[in-house]
């Protein structure tokens, strides 16, 4: 039984009486609701304390803690967003996503068949990325719309997302105009991802919200609402790019909006926490964030992924430690 928005002062309290439940595989979206969007507000202390007792009461250890560290790799979009990357680091990346655990700890576990969720990269590495994963069901992600800052004129961000699509990536990832959160310009925002979902086509969209850069919790949860009433397919925090990334408040917040937008649409919407997640402890800690908010429904990879360039390094390492009883070297796992 989901929480009522009276028991948890950091929950948002504001949506509007349920409407009828749609079953559709993604987020069609709603017209834009400004008085929902306005009434949001977040309490971040209540919200600080809820996360602060999220490490210690989900604690796993042993063999649980290798099959949710299992499962975390099953999430991973494994990314390169380098300047200097090349196509021989994205199919070295790409061989990684396809065998993310040495084949002999999966076989100690009784593992087979473990991929990562996706593997994200800029458009340019989409093509080797694409050939690298022949053969797989790893889908290939693009960062878009003038990724990371999202400045670049409108048609070329729509045209940029389309390019994308064309050359086969199947998730797109975009960037929001942080300004229209900042001005509060609720339509303005409504109306760029409604043109974005509109160039994506059947890729799937996820919003960064940059939420390092928003400013307040309450301007994070009101932006999480306006993206998915526009049809955003996953909300995602942050571009790794930002000075402050992925926080467990922020994400704390992001979840219960899409818990709320769940409960009065039907729709189930996708999160991404992404930017600054490297360690297994941090991995644990967000899978219990998320089976406690949102249920294990969303512990799935067509709802739940993290964003992460150097995550799949330490799980590997702490997956090694539980088969083996000695760490390896972090040097041994130069790519994820
Ligand atoms: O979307 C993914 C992020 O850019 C990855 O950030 P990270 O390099 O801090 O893991």
């Amino acid at each position: 039984m989901p929480r009522t928005h009276t028991e948890d002062p950091a929950n948002l309290c504001t949506a509007p009486a349920a409407l009828p439940q749609l079953a559709h595989p993604r987020n069609l979206g709603i017209p834009l609701d400004p008085g929902w969007v306005r009434r949001a507000a977040v309490n971040r202390s209540a919200a600080e304390r809820r996360c602060a007792t999220l490490p210690g009461r989900r604690s796993v250890k042993g063999s649980i803690q290798a099959a949710w560290l299992l499962k975390a790799v099953s999430l991973i979009d494994l990314t390169t967003l380098a300047g200097d990357d090349t196509p021989g680091r994205v199919r070295r990346l790409c061989a990684k996503a396809r065998q993310p655990v040495r084949a002999d700890l999966l076989d100690a576990l009784g593992v087979s068949g473990l991929t990562t969720g996706a593997v994200c990269v800029y458009h340019e590495m989409i093509a080797p990325a694409l050939d690298a994963l022949a053969g797989s069901d790893i889908p290939v992600a693009a960062v878009s719309t003038g990724f990371p800052a999202g400045l670049t004129p409108f048609a070329t961000r729509l045209a940029e997302i389309e390019a994308s699509v064309a050359a086969g990536a199947s998730e797109i990832d975009i960037v929001i105009s942080r300004r229209h959160v900042l001005t509060g310009d609720w339509a303005a925002l409504y109306d760029e991802v409604r043109a974005f979902r509109a160039a994506a086509g059947p890729a799937h969209l996820k919003t960064i919200l940059a939420t390092g850069e928003l400013g307040t919790l309450t301007n994070v949860a009101r932006a999480s609402l306006v993206c998915m009433m526009a049809g955003a397919d996953f909300i995602k925090t942050s571009t790794g790019k930002e000075p402050v990334n992925a926080t467990l408040p922020v994400g704390l917040t992001m979840v219960r909006a899409i818990r709320e937008y769940h409960a009065v649409t039907g729709h189930r919407v996708g999160f991404k926490p992404a930017g600054g997640i490297s360690t297994a402890k941090d991995a644990l800690v967000w899978l219990a964030l998320i089976k406690d908010e949102l249920g294990d429904r969303w512990l799935s990879p067509d709802l739940f992924r993290f964003g992460a360039s150097s995550l799949l390094a330490d799980i590997e390492r702490q997956i090694e430690h539980h088969v083996t009883g000695a760490y390896s070297a972090a040097w041994r796992h130069p790519l994820g």
